[in-house]
């Protein structure tokens, strides 16, 4: 495979999806933080599955870090990253700087509401703003077909669908299943800050998640079933939980019975704080 064009610049950005566009080719987009993992090049297959060309964004956008948390020591692997993406056959990588991203004088935030309610939001509580902000521009600024974002992240993956259909952006967001480990971990470029013990309690997480999906679909009272499943979660060995919740598909509107649901969690391990969703099966 070619190694993908790096331009750092949306000036530089533009100008290879207009010739792009020119040519008659279309483009997908994989917006990402970097540290790229398998879950990421699942992602980047779906994007060339529907466009010809493919842009990956890697940035560590410092507007979705709360102060107190990770954005200094978020694993930074640039020429590993672009090692990965010429093995992908990504066609660009945009990897700009801060300041490109938010010149001085930069004023504007984007705030969502809908499902970015609860869950994240009740312990990051300026993550989507940060969140929402940095899409919409990377969305405007390489301007592409599709857009493809990973179920791991499902509340975001939801917030980016309610942020594309209120402000009309003409782009299409492609949902992708989560990408786990033979244990049923999920991929996470924060699964390299687990020590070897806490890698262990980290891979009961889906398992535990899976159970509460079950026991709910079979019929089980759902705060007794959250509330089993955080209790299940501390005995695991996780120290502390942030939430455990059942909502339905897509609106994060409480979950009805009879309707589309998906059982969400976050928990820490130490210092690491780990999410990870499952479908609710239908009864
Ligand atoms: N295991 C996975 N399977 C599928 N998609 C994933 C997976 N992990 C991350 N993604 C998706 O990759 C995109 C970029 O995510 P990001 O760069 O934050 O990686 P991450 O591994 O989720 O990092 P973090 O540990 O910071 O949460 C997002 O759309 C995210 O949902
Ligand atoms: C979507 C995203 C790239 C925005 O910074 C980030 O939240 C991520 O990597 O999931
Ligand atoms: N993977 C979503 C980005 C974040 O948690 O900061």
């Amino acid at each position: 495979m070619n190694a993908p064009i790096v331009v750092d610049s949306v000036t530089a950005l533009r100008a290879q999806v207009r010739d792009w566009r020119q040519a008659g080719l279309k483009v997908a987009m994989v917006p990402t933080m970097g540290a790229l993992h398998d879950g990421h090049i699942s992602l980047i297959r779906i994007a060339l599955e529907r466009a010809e060309r493919c842009v990956v964004s890697i940035f560590v956008n410092p507007t979705q870090f709360a102060p107190t948390e990770d954005l200094d020591k978020y694993p930074r692997q640039l020429a590993r990253d672009l090692d990965r993406l010429r093995e992908a056959g990504a066609h660009l990588a945009f990897t700009p700087g801060v300041s490109e991203m938010y010149p001085a004088g930069f004023a504007t935030k984007i705030s969502v509401g809908g499902p970015s309610r609860g869950l994240e939001t009740d312990f990051r509580p300026s993550f989507f703003d940060g969140v929402a902000t940095v899409v919409a521009k990377l969305l405007l600024q390489a301007a592409p077909d599709c857009a493809v974002f990973g179920e791991k992240d499902y509340q975001q993956l939801c917030v980016v669908r309610q942020l594309c259909r209120d402000l009309d952006l003409a782009v299409e967001i492609v949902g992708a299943p989560t990408v786990r480990d033979a244990h049923g971990l999920a991929m996470s470029s924060r699964n390299a800050y687990l020590g070897e013990g806490e890698l262990e309690i980290a891979r009961k997480l889906n398992l535990i998640l899976r159970r509460a999906a079950a026991a709910l679909s079979a019929g089980a009272d759902e705060a007794g079933a959250t509330g089993d499943t955080a209790k299940a979660l501390v005995s695991a060995g996780f120290q502390k939980v942030d939430y455990v919740a059942a909502r339905t598909s897509v609106t994060l509107e409480p979950w009805q019975r009879g309707r589309d649901g998906r059982v969400l969690a976050a928990a820490w391990l130490g210092t690491t704080r780990l999410i990870d969703n499952v479908e609710i099966p239908s009864a």
